[in-house]
């Protein structure tokens, strides 16, 4: 469902950087994938590709048989809105606005008819556990509620592909494992397709696959073939792998 086909990303702004250099990445439809390197590696570079904010140099990226690139602004702000699904690190909500409201954004934008609306709104508030806090403002509730409430918003109007980037890094230990056990849930249940990138071990093991990153490249795979516990510990050995040949440079 997405093919990252040979993209190479550089930055042209002042001096020239090369972000990216000749990434191959295939995600298949149900999957949920980590990104994950050293700070500064290219993760949100790539996540910012696949999510149509930014463009590759050279490459492709093709999601459901489209290729954003080769779509005018118009198309573009559409394809995202239908196909992409959106959860930050900072939530990104309307903070003046209710939790409802906030849910039904990218319908509303879409022009959806409010009986739909409604129905779509109940049926996902009750599925991420929300439903008491609808009418509040999103000044008002925790942080791991407004990760629920963004991750309703992300769900409403059933993306291909959910692209979440640090979900975890301003949730407290309690709920970044509600967060995650609520993502997990979403893939295994629901058969969303996820690509997270996270510094984060613990998130990362929710995850079935992650692909590690540095300097630009892709340079490892791991994939979880038992529980959640063993997965870790491969994080964590991958990471040292990673992180240490770094700092011997
Ligand atoms: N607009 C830009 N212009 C020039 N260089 C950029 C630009 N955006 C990112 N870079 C550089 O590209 C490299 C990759 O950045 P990116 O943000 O993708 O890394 P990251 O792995 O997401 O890092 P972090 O984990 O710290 O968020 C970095 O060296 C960064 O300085």
């Amino acid at each position: 469902m997405l093919e990252i086909k040979n993209v190479s990303k550089i930055y042209n702004e002042g001096l020239q950087f090369q972000a990216l250099k000749s990434i191959d990445l295939e995600v298949e439809e149900g999957e949920f994938v980590g990104i994950m390197g050293p700070s500064g590696s290219g993760k949100s570079t790539l996540l910012n590709l696949i999510g149509t904010i930014d463009t590759p140099t050279s490459g492709k990226v093709i999601l459901g048989g489209k290729e954003p690139a080769k779509l005018n602004s118009e198309e573009l702000a559409k394809f995202r809105r239908n196909e992409l699904g959106f959860v930050f690190q900072n939530f990104n909500l309307m903070p003046t606005l209710t939790v409802e409201e906030n849910i039904i954004l990218p319908l509303t934008l879409d022009g959806e008819k409010i009986s739909v609306m409604t129905k779509k709104l109940n049926i996902i508030a009750e599925r991420l556990g929300i439903s008491e806090l609808l009418k509040k403002r999103i000044a008002t509730i925790s942080g791991g509620q407004a990760q629920r409430v963004a991750i309703a918003r992300a769900m409403i109007h059933e993306p291909k592909l959910i692209l979440a980037d640090e979900p975890t890094g301003n949730l407290d230990t309690k709920s970044s494992k509600d967060v995650m056990g609520l993502l997990e849930d979403l893939n295994q249940k629901e058969a969303s397709t996820i690509l997270m990138v996270t510094h984060d071990p613990f998130a990362a093991s929710y995850c079935k696959k992650i692909v590690f990153i540095k300097d630009g490249e892709l340079v490892k795979e791991i994939y979880q073939n038992g529980t959640r516990e063993a997965f870790y510990d491969d994080i964590l050995i991958a990471l040292k792998e990673i992180e240490g040949a770094q700092n011997e440079l």
